[in-house]
Protein backbone atom coordinates (compact mmCIF):
# COMPACT_ATOMS: atom_id res chain seq x y z
CA UNK A 1 0.00 0.00 0.00
CA UNK A 2 1.51 3.03 -1.05
CA UNK A 3 2.17 4.95 2.57
CA UNK A 4 3.24 8.30 3.22
CA UNK A 5 5.59 8.94 6.04
CA UNK A 6 5.71 12.60 7.02
CA UNK A 7 8.94 13.52 8.36
CA UNK A 8 10.22 17.03 9.55
CA UNK A 9 14.26 17.07 10.66
CA UNK A 10 15.62 20.21 10.82
CA UNK A 11 14.37 21.07 14.60
CA UNK A 12 12.56 17.38 15.28
CA UNK A 13 11.31 15.76 18.81
CA UNK A 14 11.77 19.41 20.75
CA UNK A 15 9.67 17.85 23.29
CA UNK A 16 13.24 15.60 23.75
CA UNK A 17 14.67 19.08 24.14
CA UNK A 18 15.02 18.32 27.97
CA UNK A 19 17.22 14.71 27.48
CA UNK A 20 18.96 15.52 23.71
CA UNK A 21 20.80 18.07 22.51
CA UNK A 22 19.80 19.61 19.06
CA UNK A 23 22.11 17.56 17.00
CA UNK A 24 20.98 14.54 18.65
CA UNK A 25 17.54 14.98 18.61
CA UNK A 26 17.94 15.59 14.77
CA UNK A 27 20.32 11.47 15.15
CA UNK A 28 17.31 10.27 16.81
CA UNK A 29 14.74 11.34 14.70
CA UNK A 30 16.40 10.12 11.43
CA UNK A 31 16.68 6.83 13.14
CA UNK A 32 13.43 6.63 14.31
CA UNK A 33 12.51 7.76 10.47
CA UNK A 34 14.31 4.97 8.82
CA UNK A 35 13.21 2.21 11.58
CA UNK A 36 9.97 3.21 10.37
CA UNK A 37 10.97 3.17 6.35
CA UNK A 38 12.50 -0.44 6.97
CA UNK A 39 9.06 -1.75 8.76
CA UNK A 40 6.73 -0.17 6.02
CA UNK A 41 8.75 -1.68 3.14
CA UNK A 42 9.17 -5.24 5.12
CA UNK A 43 5.27 -4.82 5.40
CA UNK A 44 4.78 -4.65 1.68
CA UNK A 45 4.12 -0.98 2.00
CA UNK A 46 5.09 1.28 -0.54
CA UNK A 47 6.86 4.44 1.37
CA UNK A 48 6.96 8.05 0.44
CA UNK A 49 8.88 10.83 2.74
CA UNK A 50 6.93 13.95 2.72
CA UNK A 51 9.26 16.73 4.05
CA UNK A 52 9.22 20.47 4.23
CA UNK A 53 12.36 20.38 2.86
CA UNK A 54 14.89 18.54 0.99
CA UNK A 55 17.17 15.99 3.31
CA UNK A 56 19.76 13.64 3.00
CA UNK A 57 18.64 10.04 3.55
CA UNK A 58 20.21 6.87 3.89
CA UNK A 59 17.41 5.20 2.12
CA UNK A 60 18.22 6.33 -1.07
CA UNK A 61 15.50 4.12 -2.92
CA UNK A 62 12.74 6.03 -0.96
CA UNK A 63 10.56 8.97 -2.97
CA UNK A 64 10.97 12.14 -1.13
CA UNK A 65 7.92 14.67 -1.66
CA UNK A 66 8.94 18.23 -0.39
CA UNK A 67 6.21 20.45 0.63
CA UNK A 68 7.19 23.30 2.99
CA UNK A 69 3.45 23.98 3.98
CA UNK A 70 1.97 22.94 7.51
CA UNK A 71 1.71 18.92 8.38
CA UNK A 72 -1.49 18.61 7.99
CA UNK A 73 -1.84 20.24 4.39
CA UNK A 74 0.96 18.06 3.14
CA UNK A 75 -0.62 15.10 4.20
CA UNK A 76 -3.83 16.07 2.56
CA UNK A 77 -1.93 17.14 -0.53
CA UNK A 78 -0.72 13.84 -0.68
CA UNK A 79 -3.92 11.84 -0.07
CA UNK A 80 -5.17 14.31 -3.16
CA UNK A 81 -2.25 12.85 -5.52
CA UNK A 82 -3.47 9.29 -5.05
CA UNK A 83 -6.91 8.32 -5.46
CA UNK A 84 -6.13 4.62 -4.87
CA UNK A 85 -5.87 3.54 -0.89
CA UNK A 86 -2.91 5.54 1.16
CA UNK A 87 -1.71 4.88 4.52
CA UNK A 88 0.02 7.89 6.65
CA UNK A 89 2.39 6.39 9.34
CA UNK A 90 4.34 8.87 11.24
CA UNK A 91 8.16 8.66 11.57
CA UNK A 92 8.41 8.77 15.41
CA UNK A 93 6.97 5.34 15.63
CA UNK A 94 10.13 3.17 16.48
CA UNK A 95 8.18 0.16 17.81
CA UNK A 96 6.30 -0.66 14.35
CA UNK A 97 7.10 -3.86 13.31
CA UNK A 98 5.78 -5.38 10.06
CA UNK A 99 3.31 -7.21 11.00
CA UNK A 100 1.88 -4.66 12.68
CA UNK A 101 1.71 -2.45 9.82
CA UNK A 102 0.86 -5.38 7.18
CA UNK A 103 -2.29 -5.89 9.80
CA UNK A 104 -3.09 -2.67 10.07
CA UNK A 105 -2.73 -2.31 5.40
CA UNK A 106 -5.33 -5.44 5.91
CA UNK A 107 -8.04 -3.68 7.95
CA UNK A 108 -11.50 -3.31 6.86
CA UNK A 109 -12.96 -0.10 6.68
CA UNK A 110 -12.75 3.22 4.59
CA UNK A 111 -10.97 4.91 7.12
CA UNK A 112 -8.64 3.09 9.30
CA UNK A 113 -7.26 4.85 12.51
CA UNK A 114 -4.29 3.79 14.62
CA UNK A 115 -4.85 6.12 17.61
CA UNK A 116 -1.02 7.51 20.02
CA UNK A 117 -1.38 7.68 23.40
CA UNK A 118 -2.52 11.46 24.26
CA UNK A 119 -5.26 11.38 21.80
CA UNK A 120 -2.82 11.85 18.52
CA UNK A 121 -3.30 9.98 15.48
CA UNK A 122 -0.12 8.00 14.76
CA UNK A 123 -0.76 5.84 11.95
CA UNK A 124 -3.94 6.06 9.10
CA UNK A 125 -5.34 3.95 6.15
CA UNK A 126 -7.96 6.55 4.00
CA UNK A 127 -9.51 4.62 1.30
CA UNK A 128 -12.20 7.47 0.92
CA UNK A 129 -12.06 10.23 -1.30
CA UNK A 130 -13.66 12.83 1.01
CA UNK A 131 -11.56 11.98 3.73
CA UNK A 132 -9.17 14.47 5.01
CA UNK A 133 -6.53 14.69 7.84
CA UNK A 134 -6.52 17.62 10.89
CA UNK A 135 -3.41 16.74 12.69
CA UNK A 136 -2.66 17.79 16.41
CA UNK A 137 -4.62 18.40 19.69
CA UNK A 138 -6.92 15.64 19.91
CA UNK A 139 -6.52 14.62 16.49
CA UNK A 140 -7.86 11.16 16.80
CA UNK A 141 -11.15 12.21 18.22
CA UNK A 142 -11.49 14.71 15.13
CA UNK A 143 -10.67 11.76 12.58
CA UNK A 144 -13.39 9.86 13.62
CA UNK A 145 -15.39 12.50 13.55
CA UNK A 146 -14.19 13.35 10.05
CA UNK A 147 -14.45 9.91 8.90
CA UNK A 148 -18.25 9.79 10.03
CA UNK A 149 -19.00 13.29 8.47
CA UNK A 150 -17.60 12.22 4.98
CA UNK A 151 -19.43 9.06 5.53
CA UNK A 152 -16.78 6.74 5.53
CA UNK A 153 -16.76 3.78 7.51
CA UNK A 154 -14.47 3.59 10.28
CA UNK A 155 -12.39 0.88 12.51
CA UNK A 156 -10.08 1.73 15.33
CA UNK A 157 -7.08 0.23 15.17
CA UNK A 158 -5.59 -0.54 18.94
CA UNK A 159 -2.05 -1.67 18.51
CA UNK A 160 0.61 -0.82 21.57
CA UNK A 161 3.39 -0.64 18.91
CA UNK A 162 1.32 2.02 16.83
CA UNK A 163 0.25 3.99 19.76
CA UNK A 164 3.77 4.73 21.21
CA UNK A 165 5.05 7.70 19.25
CA UNK A 166 8.06 8.98 20.87
CA UNK A 167 7.61 12.43 22.02
CA UNK A 168 8.36 12.90 25.97
CA UNK A 169 11.09 11.84 27.70
CA UNK A 170 9.43 9.39 29.84
CA UNK A 171 8.61 7.60 25.75
CA UNK A 172 12.04 6.67 25.32
CA UNK A 173 11.63 3.83 28.31
CA UNK A 174 9.27 1.90 25.99
CA UNK A 175 11.83 1.80 23.26
CA UNK A 176 14.53 0.91 26.03
CA UNK A 177 11.78 -2.15 27.00
CA UNK A 178 10.31 -3.30 23.59
CA UNK A 179 12.59 -1.75 20.80
CA UNK A 180 15.25 -3.34 19.18
CA UNK A 181 16.27 -0.86 15.86
CA UNK A 182 18.21 1.60 15.30
CA UNK A 183 16.60 4.29 17.39
CA UNK A 184 16.91 2.08 20.17
CA UNK A 185 20.32 1.40 19.58
CA UNK A 186 21.20 4.89 19.31
CA UNK A 187 19.87 5.31 22.81
CA UNK A 188 22.05 2.88 23.82
CA UNK A 189 24.98 4.13 22.72
CA UNK A 190 24.22 7.65 23.75
CA UNK A 191 24.05 6.18 27.26
CA UNK A 192 20.36 5.83 27.89
CA UNK A 193 18.95 2.99 30.41
CA UNK A 194 16.47 1.65 32.31
CA UNK A 195 15.66 3.13 35.88
CA UNK A 196 13.37 1.05 38.02
CA UNK A 197 13.01 3.14 41.68
CA UNK A 198 10.13 2.69 43.82
CA UNK A 199 8.57 0.39 41.99
CA UNK A 200 8.75 2.69 38.55
CA UNK A 201 10.36 2.59 35.62
CA UNK A 202 11.83 5.35 34.42
CA UNK A 203 15.19 6.47 32.30
CA UNK A 204 18.63 7.63 33.19
CA UNK A 205 21.87 8.79 30.94
CA UNK A 206 24.59 7.31 32.56
CA UNK A 207 27.24 8.40 30.41
CA UNK A 208 27.32 11.12 27.27
CA UNK A 209 27.75 8.07 25.83
CA UNK A 210 30.17 9.76 22.77
CA UNK A 211 29.40 9.26 19.35
CA UNK A 212 26.07 6.63 19.13
CA UNK A 213 25.99 6.77 15.41
N1 LIG B 1 6.22 16.87 6.42
C1 LIG B 1 6.09 17.31 7.70
N2 LIG B 1 6.19 16.44 8.73
C2 LIG B 1 6.06 16.92 9.98
C3 LIG B 1 5.85 18.29 10.27
N3 LIG B 1 5.76 18.44 11.62
C4 LIG B 1 5.92 17.22 12.15
N4 LIG B 1 6.11 16.29 11.17
C5 LIG B 1 6.26 14.84 11.34
O1 LIG B 1 5.01 14.36 11.81
C6 LIG B 1 5.19 13.35 12.80
C7 LIG B 1 4.50 13.72 14.09
O2 LIG B 1 4.99 14.96 14.55
P1 LIG B 1 5.27 15.27 16.09
O3 LIG B 1 4.80 14.15 16.96
O4 LIG B 1 4.75 16.62 16.39
O5 LIG B 1 6.86 15.23 16.09
P2 LIG B 1 7.92 16.39 16.12
O6 LIG B 1 7.38 17.59 15.39
O7 LIG B 1 9.23 15.83 15.65
O8 LIG B 1 8.06 16.62 17.69
P3 LIG B 1 7.80 17.92 18.60
O9 LIG B 1 8.72 18.99 18.14
O10 LIG B 1 8.13 17.44 19.99
O11 LIG B 1 6.32 18.25 18.42
C8 LIG B 1 6.71 13.16 12.92
O12 LIG B 1 7.03 12.08 12.08
C9 LIG B 1 7.29 14.45 12.41
O13 LIG B 1 8.58 14.27 11.83
C10 LIG B 1 5.75 19.19 9.15
O14 LIG B 1 5.57 20.40 9.31
N5 LIG B 1 5.89 18.65 7.90
C1 LIG C 1 0.77 15.13 14.72
C2 LIG C 1 0.17 15.00 16.10
O1 LIG C 1 1.12 14.34 16.87
P1 LIG C 1 1.22 14.48 18.48
O2 LIG C 1 1.51 15.92 18.73
O3 LIG C 1 -0.08 14.03 19.03
O4 LIG C 1 2.38 13.58 18.83
C3 LIG C 1 -1.15 14.20 16.01
O5 LIG C 1 -1.08 12.95 16.11
O6 LIG C 1 -2.18 14.82 15.80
Amino acid sequence: MHTVVPFSGTDPCTRLSPVLEPAERREFAAAMRDDVLDAVDAAGGDPELVVPEPLDCDQADVPVTVDDRDLSTAVNAALDADAGPTAVVMADLALAEPRTLAALFEADGDVVVAPGRGGGTNALVVRHPDFRVDYHGASFLDHLRAARDAGASVREFDSHRLATDVDEPDDLAELLLHGDGRATRWLRQAGFDLTVADGRVGVERTTSGGDPT
